[in-house]
């Protein structure tokens, strides 16, 4: 069977992966790539950026969902919310990976899973993934004397902090100790802060050049420091994992899911 996919934000940096990912897969095709009404691409093939004709054309109509599996997501919430609606309209299920949503955002992608299905995902790679077990372990094993510290860095472009993937992992190790992620996160330090506390999980972002995504756990006890990271090199990694959730995606009707469901780790 083949996958029908259509893409949003077909010029942005994950755009762009997807497109060319989604070409190459030999069970999908492009079906549609979005673009907002006042991008220089609307009205170019959507693989112009790779010097080849798709016979796809950047669009800004979202009538053009009609008859697509699937939609992959990777713009900014406010648009996110906006592909959400049509892709109800149309019944099209949706892959999320925008970050930076608040809870209103993230409240309507939940209702919205009672109409279609969803997989919503602040990381997409099988590795980071894989780390969320692993600090499940960690996190249960060093439960007391260990200060849990989370530190990432990206690119310059980055416009939300910290990541979603830092939060997300922030969540996972909160979770595992039996906390709620809310109410123990310090997502700031300047200044007088006082000695550390014990119970508390800290963030720090770091932005830089064009760095894709390093996420590192850090677990300082009284004489040893556990440190779980991932590095992504290149975004493909997140392209091969938002093609494996519309695999995932086809055949199911309803729900929400997210990438520990696809890759079987849940
Ligand atoms: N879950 C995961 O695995 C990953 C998640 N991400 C997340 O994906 C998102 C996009 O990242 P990235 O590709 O680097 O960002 P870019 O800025 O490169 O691309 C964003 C794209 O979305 C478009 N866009 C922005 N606002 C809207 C809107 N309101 N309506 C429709 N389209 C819109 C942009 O168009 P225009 O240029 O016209 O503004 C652009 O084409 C971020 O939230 C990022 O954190 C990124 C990598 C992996
Ligand atoms: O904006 C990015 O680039 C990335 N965003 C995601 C996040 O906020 O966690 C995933 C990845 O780290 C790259």
């Amino acid at each position: 069977m083949t996958i029908k996919i259509a893409i949003a934000g077909s010029s942005g940096r994950m755009g762009r992966m997807l497109i060319e990912a989604v070409i190459a897969a030999k069970d999908c095709q492009l079906f549609a790539a979005f673009d907002r009404e006042n991008s220089p691409a609307i009205g170019s093939d959507a693989a112009a950026f790779l010097g080849k004709n798709c016979g796809v054309n950047i669009s800004a109509n979202l009538n053009l969902l009609a008859g697509a599996d699937v939609l992959i997501d990777f713009t900014r919430p406010e648009g996110t919310l906006q592909h959400l609606s049509a892709c109800q309209k149309h019944d099209v299920n949706m892959i999320i990976g925008t970050t930076g949503f608040e809870e209103t955002g993230k409240a309507t992608i939940t209702a919205a899973a009672d109409k279609i299905a969803i997989v919503h995902a602040y990381n997409m790679s099988a590795g980071v993934n894989l780390l969320v077990k692993l600090l499940e372990v960690a996190a249960k094993t060093l439960n007391t004397g260990y200060d849990i510290e989370i530190l990432e860095m990206h690119h310059r472009m980055k416009v939300d902090a910290p990541s979603g993937t830092a939060l997300m992992l922030g969540d996972a190790v909160a979770g595992a100790m039996g906390q709620k992620l809310e109410d123990c996160a310090v997502y700031d330090r300047h200044g007088i802060t006082g000695e550390r506390d014990p119970s508390s999980i800290g963030f720090a972002t770091l932005r830089g050049g064009d760095v894709i995504g390093d996420h590192t756990v850090i677990f300082a006890g009284m004489g040893e420091r556990i440190e779980i990271s991932h590095k992504a090199s290149n975004r493909n990694i997140y392209a091969q994992g938002s093609i494996r959730a519309a695999r995932f995606l086809s055949g199911q009707q309803t729900g929400l899911f997210d990438m520990q469901d696809v890759l079987g780790l849940s």
